[in-house]
């Protein structure tokens, strides 16, 4: 082959690299960089670029997963604790090889987060203490939005916001006020991790594969969610025409005790691990791939609910949404029975109490 010919092809295979791999077109600090010849007519094609802000347990458990879907090439793992997301950074960039060779990049100061397409925040106060629920660490992780968000909205204006942070409905409408984003491109994950938690526990009981198991926990993420029983379907049979009482009434089979195990399967694992990552992490990394895989999913998340199943004022909660590309498209109307129609209502209050607490 003609050495011309070798030049061009090389140069041709280098840039297909460039395409998939690199967040920057600077050519390689190297003399090697004489023989990659950029053709100007490549056009670079779309990779989402995301950042994780938080490198703690959530913030990495995340970016674990995003990596081993292969939903990113250019991940940012940002940390107010520079060493400690520099770390972190390195621990997953020296197995590059192993993660479709993606790259890794600490930041600090939000900087390298610029032009971001979706942004997952995860910084917050975990809860600790006597009072460990989800509302006493709350005005704590507002301060720390305060600081992060205005930055991360202003270097990334078209971003898609995730809320993780706890708790993740009140500080979602934290983010939405500081950072003045939109309800369909601020959003928290919300109740779609209680909905798996949900199918897990039924299908346990049934002896089925939680995959098959069908329907939601909506409202708050947290001990006022509402699992959705008149919603609960097995292969397009409704669970609640063939067991009589399910969770209400007499309940002869007790399935009202899933009830309590959905909101405190959290604490279940942070009596022990004084955390939780996975659960969470695999819950945003669906909804993750539900936008940047291009399919689009139907799932418990959490935005401004105003106008939707009877809820007056705007409070961030969770319902079926559609999400797709640029967040969430459409918002589903669940039909619901009057008493978890009450249960929403009263949820949907609890958080408004909370949203109005804040001092943003
Ligand atoms: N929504 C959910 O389903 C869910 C599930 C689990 C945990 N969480 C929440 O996720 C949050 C994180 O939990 P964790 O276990 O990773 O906590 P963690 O303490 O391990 O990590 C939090 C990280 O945020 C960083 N941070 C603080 N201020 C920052 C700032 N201004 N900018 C950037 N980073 C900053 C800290 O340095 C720390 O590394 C908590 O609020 C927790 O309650 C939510």
């Amino acid at each position: 082959m003609a050495l011309r010919q070798q030049i061009m092809n090389m140069a041709y295979f280098r840039a297909k690299t460039w395409s998939s791999k690199s967040m920057s077109s600077k050519p390689p600090k190297s003399s090697f960089a004489k023989s990659m010849k950029p053709l100007k007519e490549f056009k670079r094609s779309w990779i989402p670029k995301i950042s994780v802000v938080g490198a703690g347990q959530v913030g990495t458990a995340i970016t674990c997963m995003l990596l081993l879907r292969n939903l990113t090439k250019n991940l940012v793992l940002l940390d107010i604790n520079y060493e400690l997301a520099k770390a972190e950074a390195l621990d997953f960039q020296q197995a590059s090889a192993f993660l479709n060779d993606a790259r890794v990049v600490p930041c600090g100061d939000s900087a390298n987060s610029k032009n971001s397409d979706v942004v997952i925040i995860t910084a917050g106060a975990r809860p600790s203490g006597k009072d460990r629920s989800r509302l006493a660490a709350m005005q704590k992780t507002v301060e720390i939005l305060k600081k992060a968000v205005p930055k991360l909205v202003e270097l990334s204006p078209n971003a898609t916001f995730i809320v993780i942070s706890n708790p993740a409905d009140v500080m979602t409408y934290a983010v939405q006020r500081i950072g003045k984003l939109p309800k369909h491109r601020c959003f928290t994950t919300g109740c779609h991790l209680d909905t798996v938690r949900f199918r897990n526990l039924i299908a346990d009981r049934l002896r089925l594969p939680p995959s098959q198991v069908h329907g939601y926990v909506i409202g708050e993420h947290g001990a006022s969610a509402v699992p959705v029983w008149s919603s609960v379907s097995i292969a397009g049979i409704r669970l609640n025409d063939v067991v009589k009482s399910l969770a209400c009434g007499d309940d002869p089979e007790n399935w009202a005790e899933i009830n309590g195990q959905v909101t405190s399967g959290g604490l279940a694992v942070a009596k022990t691990k004084g955390y939780t990552n996975w659960a969470v992490a695999l819950t945003c990394t669906d909804i993750v791939q539900a936008m940047c895989g291009g399919k689009g999913k139907i799932a418990s998340v959490g935005t401004d609910m105003q106008g939707m199943n009877g809820i007056k004022d705007n409070v961030v909660l969770s319902l079926p949404c559609l999400v797709t590309a640029g967040g969430i498209s459409h918002v589903f109307e669940l039909p619901l029975t009057d008493v978890e129609q009450r249960k929403l209502l009263a949820s949907a209050n609890v958080l408004l109490e909370a949203q109005c607490s804040l001092d943003l």
